[in-house]
């Protein structure tokens, strides 16, 4: 029998529920960016969720690989017709504004891992709108939208995915045919990591060497069909297949590709931004060299909402599970108090919750800053696509990053039932770790951004204007940045320290160079202080915009949302700036008194926070077939539904396992 079958909250929860003294509605409202997003995310999500469709007979753990793909191929489906058919008049799914966000959380619902179909949807869709003339568009985009075709993005290959130019597979224009031949001369040319080539998708994104009349023009989109429309055989001269099992991901069927002399027509080279006309010539179209690249930088920019989403449901589980768990005596006349009441397990999940909010807030800026970029490179001016490139860098690798290790966090926070699957902690481990290493390099992108932070360093030296998210950088030429504990003193400090990294930075390859290093030997010398010069610029650039969203969003809220969300941005400020102690001390005038003070504040924030802790995770309102977790659900009954879960084992299902008689017995009769 369930030990679930009678409905009831865990008291404890119940209590927290009690306790909580703002509006949790009104904190969700905000962090839906408004009440109507609300509704409408609520609609989907009713409508996705309330068939069951998403629910699993049997429990996908304990799936083999071939069967999880398969279910997950089914869902995908199922989920794929909710799109077209039930979401469209809600969505507006081809703005791919704030409803495909909603769309990417319902699909969590459906799919522990991923979808197949998350490429089609989050690059080849995305690739298509930003990378082909209005007449490609105009064929190709209603047949992706309406899944009549699947499609993917194959870039990586196994020997290149950081290095895009030293890609290697080629695409060389023949006249005669008006054709390109696609060709993989090297074992490492071979396409590797697309998710869903591996058996879904029947065309494909192919970035490749461009040749015509016999000069390469660095690498371009090309759009391939690789298996046959109607019988999805490969087509002749394509190998493709799926590249095994990973870490996560697995019902992504991440695959390789390789071409032999492969034929396509002229048409399907991606013409936006360069074209090859009949005869052979090339004709570069865009102003910018990298707006082949622009698939990414989207992609980028949706990965920091990503880091947000994950966090959130990860901080969710945690918090709600921490209200539950009962653990120790420190007072002998007391009961087990509630773990959530410990300090050390406030100061593991407090940052994580802060950080979620954190990440959204910023995310949000950053998706406004990045309209206003596409906007103006509409018009033609690609003017602020530098800086935007080195923000969404940063901030892509800062998030993912963050994200991972606090995820893994949490999982500590929920002691050893945090590391059961059925927890939920390791699937969100797991996909966001690779968020870190996917669509750019943590350590790659932070160096992008070093490179940008350098020049702006030397246009200020040179006492020429700079651009916005680096103006601070004049502060490296001031005297130390005085010591001010106020939340906008801190971000001035991050700013000032990050600023001191850079100074440090081009002094230090400045006098490599006087020794004798080339240039490039210089910045490669100093590369680890770049990294952590663009680390802290990112830090510098979420903190003001945290601070500054959440003075603009609470403006006209009632008071006790606005104080606990300005509890949670201030608890990111006084977390880093612990964090960063011994920079602080390099590049402000921080004294001893000045932290001490500071771990006392940050201490009793801690204290004010916790009472409405469990609020303010619900304020994100994960409903529990997204968290799909048994330590974090709504009634919060984690033993029940640990039981439950040991219960559907396939492990349990006999009372003695065949391998008693094969091996366990033999072997202990034969020590007899
Ligand atoms: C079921 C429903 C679901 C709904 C779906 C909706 C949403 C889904 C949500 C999210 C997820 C979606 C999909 C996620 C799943 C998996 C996806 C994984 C996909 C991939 O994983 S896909 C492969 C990505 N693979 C990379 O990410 C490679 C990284 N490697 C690079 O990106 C470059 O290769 C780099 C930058 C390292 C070097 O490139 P390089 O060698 O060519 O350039 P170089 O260093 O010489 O720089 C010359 C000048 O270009 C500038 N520059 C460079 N890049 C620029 C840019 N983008 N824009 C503007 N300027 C740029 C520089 O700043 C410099 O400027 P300057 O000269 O002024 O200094
Ligand atoms: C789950 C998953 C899904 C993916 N999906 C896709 C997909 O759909 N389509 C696709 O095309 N690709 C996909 N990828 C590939 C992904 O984009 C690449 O793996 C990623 O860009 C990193 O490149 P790499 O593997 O070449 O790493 P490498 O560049 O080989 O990195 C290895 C190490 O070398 C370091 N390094 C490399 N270059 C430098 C440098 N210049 N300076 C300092 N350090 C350096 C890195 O920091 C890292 O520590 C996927 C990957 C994963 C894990």
């Amino acid at each position: 029998m369930s030990q679930l079958e009678k409905m009831e909250v865990n008291p404890d929860l119940a209590m927290e529920r009690a306790k909580c003294n703002f509006n949790i509605m009104e904190l969700t409202h905000i962090l839906d960016g408004g009440e109507e997003n609300t509704v409408r995310r609520k609609k989907i999500e009713d409508i996705a969720l309330n068939s069951g469709a998403s629910k699993d007979a049997f429990p996908e753990e304990h799936m083999s690989p071939k069967e999880k793909y398969e279910n997950a191929v089914r869902k995908s489906c199922i989920f794929a017709d909710l799109v077209k058919n039930d979401f469209a008049h809600l969505t507006g799914l081809e703005t791919f504004g704030i409803n495909s966000n909603v769309i990417r959380r319902t699909a969590d619902a459906f799919f522990k891992e991923v979808s197949p179909f998350l490429l089609h949807m989050g690059m080849f869709v995305p690739t298509i709108m930003g990378q082909c003339t209005s007449d490609q568009m105009s064929y190709w985009l209603p047949r992706a939208m309406a899944m009549q075709i699947i499609g993917t993005y194959a870039q990586t290959e196994l020997g290149h995915g950081t290095f895009i130019r030293g890609l290697e597979t080629t695409a060389t224009y023949d006249p005669e045919t008006e054709e390109f031949v696609l060709h993989s001369p090297t074992l490492s040319s071979y396409k590797w990591w697309a998710g869903g080539l591996g058996n879904t998708a029947n065309y494909c994104i192919v970035v490749a060497q461009l040749y015509t009349k016999g000069e390469c023009h660095g690498t371009h989109p090309f759009i391939v069909q690789i298996r046959d429309e109607d019988t999805h055989m490969p087509l002749p001269g394509i190998t493709v297949g799926e590249i095994g099992p990973k870490m996560g991901f697995n019902t992504a069927d991440n695959g390789f590709l390789g071409f032999d002399h492969y034929r396509i027509p002229r048409d399907h080279m991606m013409m936006k931004n360069a074209q090859v006309l009949k005869d052979g010539t090339y004709v570069k179209v865009a102003r910018h060299g990298k707006l082949t690249y622009g698939t990414m930088v989207f992609v980028r920019v949706m990965l920091v909402s990503e880091a947000a989403f994950n966090l959130a449901k990860a901080c969710t589980i945690a918090v709600r599970y921490s209200a539950i768990r009962r653990q120790s005596k420190p007072k002998p006349d007391e009961g087990e108090p509630q773990i959530l009441d410990y300090a050390t397990q406030q100061h593991k999940l407090f940052i994580t919750i802060a950080t979620a909010h954190a990440l959204q807030l910023s995310s949000s800026w950053l998706w406004r800053s990045f309209s206003a970029v596409l906007t103006e490179m509409k018009e033609g001016n690609t003017d602020k696509l530098p800086e935007f490139h080195a923000l969404s860098s940063c901030l892509k690798a800062v998030s993912t990053s963050d994200a991972a290790y606090l995820i893994e966090q949490c999982r500590h926070a929920c002691g050893g039932h945090g590391y059961m699957i059925s927890s939920g902690i390791p699937h969100l481990y797991n996909f966001v770790s690779a968020t870190r290493t996917y669509e750019g390099d943590y350590t790659v992108l932070l160096l992008q951004t070093a490179r940008f932070l350098v020049k702006a360093y030397e246009q200020a030296e040179a006492k020429q204007p700079l651009t916005p998210t680096v103006s601070y950088l004049k502060l490296a030429f001031t005297r130390k940045e005085p010591w001010d504990s106020s939340p906008a003193g801190i971000v001035r400090s991050f700013q000032a320290l990050a600023a001191g990294k850079v100074s440090t930075c081009v002094k230090n390859m400045r006098k490599r160079m006087r020794s004798g290093l080339s240039e490039v030997e210089a910045w490669e010398t100093s590369t680890i202080q770049l990294v952590s010069a663009a680390e802290a610029h990112c830090r510098a650039v979420i903190s003001d915009a945290y601070k500054s969203e959440t003075e603009r969003l609470t403006a006209n809220s009632s008071p006790n949302v606005k104080i606990v969300m300005e509890q949670l941005s201030t608890l990111y400020l006084y977390y880093w700036a612990l964090e960063r102690i011994g920079d602080l001390l390099l590049y402000t005038s921080i004294s001893e008194k000045d932290i001490v003070e500071l771990q006392t504040a940050y201490e009793e924030l801690l204290q004010k926070i916790r009472p409405n802790a469990v609020g303010i995770v619900e304020a994100f309102d994960l409903r529990d077939e997204l968290l799909h977790s048994t330590l974090g659900s709504y009634d919060g009954r984690a033993y029940e539904r640990l039981m439950d879960e040991a219960l559907r084992s396939p492990m349990n299902k006999e009372p003695i396992n065949q391998s008693y008689y094969k091996y366990l017995r033999p072997m202990m009769k034969a020590n007899l």
